[in-house]
């Protein structure tokens, strides 16, 4: 919704995402403006903390600029990674393009991280410009000439060694301490802070990002703009070092300093930075730590290529930068203390900056903003260390409040004084993100007739994504619900829909395709629906067919695809050539995290040609591994089958003396199938009815976790646990040894009469041999019962296999890994160690049903779970939703957006309580009690850091 005009004519709108832009509120100004500010805030920050000054950019350059304040990385979602949030932002840059077409510049103020999400967004948004003129070689950033770069705290060197955090105060312990656990705070962007991201062998990102790298031209890009600063804080911002945000000559490095003076004489400005004349400072030399100083220079000496031409230094600031650094003090304030600090001067100097150097095209040389004073209001901070919602408590926040997605406009409320709700709304595209006139008409459903309540989904309906949630915590992210809207924005005679699937089968496919067609036909009239046959490829290779509801009138009643699929073959450009040519405009696209990302791909093709197709995902997978929904169709029905394998297992081995049954399920990577099915399978699980519930964290693996600041938090807790060992030790020991820390709080089991039998699964490593290990355990179970099943995943302790099967490395068509057999080898294995070793008889039993649990029809509740599926899909394609992915979050069908399913793969979670219970159920060995657990699969991290420290050590 507009807020305006403001104070001294400024106008601004929140959007749902909570983002704002600004602008000038005199209509001949805001026509003129023809600049675009794009500015970005750091981790956990928001569009709210460059809103003051957003604001003074509208108020003095009032016909020059329009400042767009990001919004798609609030919060917590600055943790997903500097290319995550530099795609969004990519995104958010071109659909803001696209509604303005009047822009024709472009300049990008970004503070602490976000300095780095915009020097990869603009390596994305680049474009070559193609001339002979080579004085006007330069690109363009999305189309718009490239003005201003400028960044304001950024850690651009990373943070890792180097001193480069000051808050770790040089001292290289904490410094290694803290790129070691620094992920489990700030996950994916910690890692790329740190350098310890390692993509599939890649070098880290900050490195990549030092040169263009494939269709990321990150230098190109930063080369192209006209002026590029980099601030720095000297001193008091304890987060991000001056070293790591600036230029700057170094004493210690002679030669660093010798080469910026001959090749950068003009683009360095040094002050002395007043800490470095302490003690500590004095006291680095080259020997302390020199390569990473080396490496440190080499990052810089690439980045000067292309960042500063000026450095601006400041000797002071305030002391709340301590937490939140520049852009939380811009932040417009309610009643506060009025301070003058340096993020005045940066704010003067930004906005002389960009009117001088913009719009006049003056050479800036350096100049000192120190006797300027904008005066500032901002709040006093509670010294709260409680950073992820770091905001000021008192003042007035905006309550965000959705009311219409079609201007992507938030109602703002002020909530009398209360802290903000911390709500997030992650949108998904709309085809009017890039299609601004696309006309809208009633939805036909409107005509029908509709005994339930409410026909229409209201726009303002959420799905929150977190259903548990503590009195005080942040609403945290939302989804849009899924369902009918009241405008539709295709017109059933000239909706032109296909669909598609791909990737291995799983129970219900037939049931989706069967749903669309008959959803689209019944709800909405459309008659026009093709069938592209064989997966991704059958877009340019095969001839379609018509769907019409009676051609798919029974398939759900029969396993598979109707339509046949294939792995591999996905050509975005030949498939959306493929789309235009047929005239189709809704695409279908039913498959698992592979066909997602190919999914998505094809909406960026489509968006980026301006065509009005919708694009929908449906995920399918039998292995449960796409993130965010609560599970993927046919899962419940392959549980159901693999219970009757393991019940045949069970009959087998209990029929025979030293009955061993091994049962192979599926699982590349997650090992859902083999956890619930074990755990559904009463036939071999026998919890003893005096067992307790155990959180599968022992000793070890919980001192591992104490370094971790996460820790931190829960150390009194922790110190209560461990307060209650002595009562524990005092109680019996559990059969296996790995003792585990009950939050039942430590009662130990009885002697089991009935010993459960054993799952295993990619996520948690085994190991056979020693104490503790599967053949002991096998031994145990066969005398006290006679028999033992295990239930295994097919991803499962593939490292082991390999050794022994010599695999040569293959991969399927879309380029997954082929997995080893581990239910041959295993079985093998077992028979090989009683034969010969125990010198006992056992009769094995090897089960696979892989291919039997998949290649079935669903049963009742996946049938109704596939027609809500369809259905969504449907409404959402018809509203315009594009680029989405539908699926239950808590029970209730949202639209995700399609990016967000394909970050990382859904896994499970040995911390969480459906592995405890499962633990509890079978009491299996945790198999984390013994070196002989392939150290890598227990914890990377920790390898990592071990190695680094064996390195720095030499
Ligand atoms: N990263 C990707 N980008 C574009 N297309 C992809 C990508 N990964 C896979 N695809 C395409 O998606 C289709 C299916 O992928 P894949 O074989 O990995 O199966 P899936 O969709 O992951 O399903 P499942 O793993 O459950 O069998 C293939 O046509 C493949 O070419
Ligand atoms: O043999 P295919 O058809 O390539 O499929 C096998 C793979 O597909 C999956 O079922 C995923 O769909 C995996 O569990 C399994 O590894
Ligand atoms: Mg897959």
């Amino acid at each position: 919704m507009e807020n305006g005009p403001l104070e001294n004519g400024v106008c601004s709108s929140e959007t749902v995402n909570g983002g704002c832009d600004v602008w000038s509120c005199k209509d001949s100004d805001s026509l003129s403006a023809e600049h675009l500010v794009v500015m970005v805030h750091g981790i956990m920050g928001s569009a709210a903390d460059w809103k003051f000054a957003a604001e003074e950019f509208a108020k003095r350059l009032p016909d020059k600029v329009f400042v767009h304040c990001s919004e798609r990385n609030e919060s917590k979602l600055t943790m997903d990674g500097v290319d995550v949030m530099g795609e969004r932002l990519t995104e958010e840059v071109l659909a803001m393009i696209r509604r303005k077409p009047n822009l024709c510049k472009i300049s990008f103020v970004a503070h602490s991280v976000g300095g780095l999400v915009a020097r990869y967004a603009i390596g994305r948004l680049y474009r070559p410009t193609k001339t002979e003129n080579v004085e006007d070689s330069r690109g363009t950033i999305g189309g718009l000439e490239a003005m201003n770069f400028i960044t304001v705290a950024t850690p651009h060197l990373g943070s890792r060694g180097n001193k480069q955090v000051p808050f770790l105060f040089g001292v290289s312990a904490l410094e290694k301490l803290a790129s070691w656990v620094i992920h489990l705070i700030f996950r994916r962007t910690g890692r790329h802070l740190f350098l310890n991201d390692d993509d599939e062998g890649k070098p880290p990102l900050l490195k990549r990002m030092m040169e263009d790298n494939g269709d990321c031209y990150f230098m190109s890009a930063l080369r192209t703009f006209k002026r590029r600063v980099a601030y720095a804080n000297v001193g008091y911002d304890h987060i991000v070092g001056w070293r790591t945000s600036s230029i700057r000559r170094n004493s210690d490095l002679p030669k660093w300093e010798d080469t910026l003076n001959e090749k950068y004489p003009h683009v360095v400005y040094e002050e002395h930075c007043k800490a470095c004349e302490n003690e500590q400072c004095k006291s680095t030399t080259i020997e302390d730590d020199r390569s990473d100083k080396l490496e440190g220079l080499k990052f810089a000496l690439l980045f000067v290529e292309g960042l500063p031409q000026k450095l601006y230094v400041n000797v002071e600031s305030s002391a709340i930068v301590i937490f939140k650094a520049a852009s939380m003090i811009l932040l417009d304030g309610g009643n506060g203390v009025e301070v003058t600090t340096i993020n005045e001067k940066v704010l003067e100097e930004l906005v002389t900056g960009l009117s001088r150097v913009s719009w006049e095209k003056v050479d800036v040389s350096f100049h000192s903003s120190r006797q300027s004073s904008i005066p500032l209001k901002f709040h006093t901070f509670s010294p709260s260390l409680n950073l992820p919602n770091f905001r000021p408590k008192s003042g007035n926040f905006l309550r965000k409040q959705l009311i219409s997605r079609q201007n992507r406009s938030i109602r703002a409320q002020t909530s009398n004084g209360s802290a903000n709700d911390g709500f997030v709304l992650e949108d998904v595209p709309h085809l009017t993100d890039f299609l601004p006139d696309l006309p809208s008409y009633p939805n036909p459903k409107q005509q029908s007739l509709c005994d339930c309540k409410k026909t229409f989904v209201s726009p303002e309906d959420v799905v929150a994504q977190k259903i548990v949630v503590q009195k005080d915590s942040p609403r945290g992210v939302h989804f849009r619900r899924a369902g009918p809207r009241e405008k539709v924005y295709f017109k059933s005679e000239e909706v032109r829909a296909c669909i598609v699937t791909c990737g291995g089968l799983c129970p219900g496919i037939n049931t989706v395709i069967r749903e669309i067609v008959c959803g689209l036909s019944y709800m909405y009239g459309v008659e026009d629906i093709l069938g592209i046959e064989g997966g991704y490829r059958g877009f340019y290779s095969k001839n379609t067919m018509r769907l019409t509801p009676k051609v798919v009138n029974d398939i759900h009643k029969r396993g598979g695809t109707f339509l046949r699929t294939s792995r591999g073959g996905h050509d975005t450009h030949k498939i959306v050539d493929n789309i235009e040519d047929r005239g189709i405009n809704q695409v279908y696209i039913i498959g698992g995290d592979g066909t997602q990302k190919g999914a998505d791909l094809i909406f960026k093709e489509v968006e980026k040609r301006g065509i009005q197709v919708a694009v929908a995902g449906i995920p399918k997978t039998i292995d449960n591994d796409i993130a965010v929904i609560d599970k993927s169709f046919g899962f419940d029905t392959a549980v159901e089958e693999a219970q009757r394998a393991i019940n045949a297992a069970h009959v087998e081995v209990e029929s025979v003396e030293n009955g061993v049954g091994v049962v192979k399920l599926m699982g590349r990577y997650s090992g859902f199938i083999a956890m619930y099915a074990t755990l559904a399978s009463r036939d071999v699980v026998h919890p003893s009815p005096s067992s307790v519930h155990y959180l599968p964290f022992d000793l070890k693996h919980c001192a591992k976790n104490l370094i971790a600041i996460k820790m931190l938090v829960f150390l009194p807790f922790y110190i209560y646990l461990l307060s209650l060992l002595p009562l524990s030790l005092s109680r019996k020991k559990p059969a296996n040894d790995s003792y585990t820390m009950a939050w039942t709080f430590a009662l130990l089991p009885d002697k089991k009469k009935d010993p459960p039998d054993c799952c295993l699964i990619p996520e948690s490593p085994f190991y056979l041999e020693g104490q503790g290990g599967l053949f002991e355990f096998v031994e145990e179970r066969l005398k006290e019962n006679g028999h033992v099943v295990i239930v295994l995943a097919e991803g499962a302790g593939q490292d082991y296999v390999a050794p022994d099967l010599h695999p040569v490395d293959e991969k399927d068509a879309s380029g997954n890994r082929l997995l080893l057999d581990v239910g041959l080898w295993l079985s093998q294995k077992i028979k090989d160690h009683f034969t010969h070793i125990k010198k006992m008889t056992i009769n094995m039993k090897y089960i696979d049903p892989t291919y039997m649990v998949r290649a079935i029809p669903s049963n009742a509740s996946d049938n109704v779970y596939c027609t809500l599926l369809a259905h969504s899909a449907v409404h959402g394609a018809m509203a315009g939703y594009t680029g989405f992915t539908v699926g239950p979050v808590n029970s209730r069908h949202a639209y995700i957006p399609i990016s967000r399913v394909t970050e990382k793969p859904n896994t499970v979670k040995l911390t969480d309580r459906m592995w405890a219970r499962l633990l509890a159920s079978t009491n299996q060995p945790s198999f984390l009690n013994s070196n002989e657990v392939i150290p890598e699969k227990v914890d990377q991290e920790t390898i990592q850091a071990m190695n680094d420290l064996k390195i720095n050590s030499i």
